[in-house]
């Protein structure tokens, strides 16, 4: 039985549908990956999965408190430390213990630390150590990459794959190749048909009117 799936689903911006007639599961221990090109709808889709807005038409299938999002911004407090952003999370979502994600992220040396005095990689990798202290099954995650170096990049993976081994499950925009067993779904043949003139008025074109 798939955790999270969708039926015939149309997500939209500004009012606008953006990608249409989706249809996707995912069950334990898969990891899906979206692909398609800038602006193709990928967050779009993310936020509407996470619940963090509405869908234009269908529907989204799971359980209350399937969903744990991480997206472009991370979503910490700046003057908590990174022990106090962690066990604000845990205390919001069940409390579950912060210690192994501490670990895992290699945070325990930066613990005391404001979150806003981090750098810009320690910052996503707090956000996204934020991520194991939800308990939450299915990770929602766009472009989790951005900023990490190479070591935190597979730190990161090392952590979705024994989420997907737990029986978890994630969904994932990403550019690069992370090294999973995945399923790839592209968004782009589900480009919305409403959306063609809008996407295709690029701003030089725009400017260069004004
Ligand atoms: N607030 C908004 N109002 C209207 N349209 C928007 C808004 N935000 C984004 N869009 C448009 O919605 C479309 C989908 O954007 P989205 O961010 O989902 O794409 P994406 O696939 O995640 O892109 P990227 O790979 O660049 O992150 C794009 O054409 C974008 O310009």
């Amino acid at each position: 039985m798939s955790l999270i799936s969708v039926k015939d689903l149309t997500v939209s911006r500004g009012g606008m549908p953006v990608l249409e007639g989706l249809n996707l599961a995912v069950s334990k221990g898969e990891i899906l990956v979206l692909r398609g090109p800038n602006g193709a709808g990928k967050t779009t889709l993310l936020r509407t999965l996470a619940g963090l807005q509405p869908a234009y038409a269908g529907g989204v299938v799971a359980d209350p408190e399937t969903v744990a999002y991480a997206g472009h911004a991370d979503g910490l407090k700046a003057t908590l430390t990174v022990t106090e952003n962690l066990a604000f999370w845990a205390g919001v979502y069940g409390g579950h213990d912060i210690t192994p994600a501490l670990a895992h992220f290699n945070l325990e040396s930066l613990k005391s630390r404001p979150a806003g005095n981090l750098s810009a990689g320690q910052k996503r990798r707090l956000g996204l150590a934020r991520l194991m202290v939800t308990g939450r099954p299915v990770w929602v995650l766009d472009e989790p990459t951005v900023s990490l170096d190479k070591a935190s990049v597979a730190i990161f993976a090392e952590a979705v794959k024994t989420h997907v081994g737990a029986g978890g499950a994630a969904i994932i925009a990403t550019h690069i190749d992370l090294g999973f067993e995945e399923t790839v779904f592209d968004v782009t043949p589900y480009k919305a048909r409403h959306d063609v003139v809008r996407n295709d008025f690029d701003e030089s074109f725009d400017e260069a009117f004004r």
